[in-house]
């Protein structure tokens, strides 16, 4: 006899508890599987559910569940300023906080044409963000990643972006191209390596290179320093999304790097130290 689908769904939402998950990721993949907006789940709840997509969607719960696979992996996407971006394994899943470092540019800038940079860019989340919100600017992508960027260009191509991916380490691809860029925004990989054994097994399911930041988790902003003098214009605008407790030492890095810059660090919705804006056209 076919089950139910809000058996289906209790099943999964008690699975996902037992094993210390988000009970309501259940509803999320179900509606996925379904194909089904929130309102025509509920009003289907009673309907039976076609057994093939129901041992799909229990294949996906056991993969959440058991393996740690992020829901946002299972489904392929993930939503990002309010846009729909493809994710999979070789990209980092774009957080809300990032969407504040987006904000805060975008609240420092105006339309005028400029040219901006996005390093490590993943799914591209940044660049094709900022390229939509602001058709003037000349955006550019950097990963180090050929995977990401392949990502990044497809998730450009469905969204009507127009950005530049380049691949290589950090700022070098534009170095190596004598470009000059206003703008730099940057989510580098921030998290401490001794910190990774601690994070979630659903996060370390992310590439580890889009979260490690070497020994203290300060390494990618380090090298950037020893780049940015080499590309920035004298009136940039250079903004990092930083972890917790890393305000200051990259506040004092870009101080020093960009002495009569104006630097702030920003809190994020949460009250946590989330950015640091340098603003060079006060030098
Ligand atoms: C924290 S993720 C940010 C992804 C995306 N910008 C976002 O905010 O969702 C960091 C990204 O930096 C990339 N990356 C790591 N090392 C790099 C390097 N040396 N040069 C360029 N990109 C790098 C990773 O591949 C990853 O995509």
């Amino acid at each position: 006899m076919s089950s139910k689908i809000y058996e289906v769904l209790q099943w999964a939402s008690s699975f996902f508890r037992e094993h210390g998950k988000e009970e309501t990721a259940a509803e999320w993949l179900l509606r996925h599987h379904l194909q089904m907006t929130r309102a025509q789940l509920f009003a289907s709840l009673r309907d039976p559910m076609d057994e093939a997509s129901k041992q799909t969607f229990i294949s996906d719960v056991k993969k959440h569940a058991l393996e740690h696979i992020p829901i946002q992996y299972l489904i392929g996407y993930e939503q990002f300023y309010g846009r729909t971006f493809i994710v999979n394994e070789h990209v980092l899943i774009p957080r809300p906080e990032t969407e504040e470092l987006v904000s805060h540019v975008l609240a420092r800038t105006t339309e005028k044409a400029l040219s901006v940079v996005d390093v490590g860019t993943g799914s591209g989340a940044i660049a094709i963000t900022l390229s939509l919100e602001r058709p003037t600017w000349h955006v550019y992508g950097i990963d180090i990643a050929a995977s990401s960027l392949e990502v990044a260009a497809r998730n450009a191509n469905q969204l009507g972006a127009c950005v530049h991916w380049l691949e290589g380490d950090l700022l070098q691809p534009i170095i190596d191209r004598g470009i000059q860029v206003d703008v730099v925004v940057s989510n580098p990989p921030y998290i401490p390596a001794s910190d990774v054994p601690a994070l979630s097994p659903v996060v370390q399911k992310e590439p580890l290179r889009a979260l490690v930041g070497g020994e203290d988790g300060l390494l990618f902003y380090r090298r950037l320093m020893e780049q940015l003098p080499h590309v920035v214009t004298s009136q940039a605008l250079i903004a990092f999304e930083i972890g917790h407790g890393q305000g200051q030492a990259v506040q004092t890095m870009l101080q020093q790097t960009f002495p009569s810059a104006h630097v702030d660090v920003l809190f994020d919705i949460n009250s946590k130290e989330r950015i640091v804006i340098a603003d060079l056209a006060s030098e």
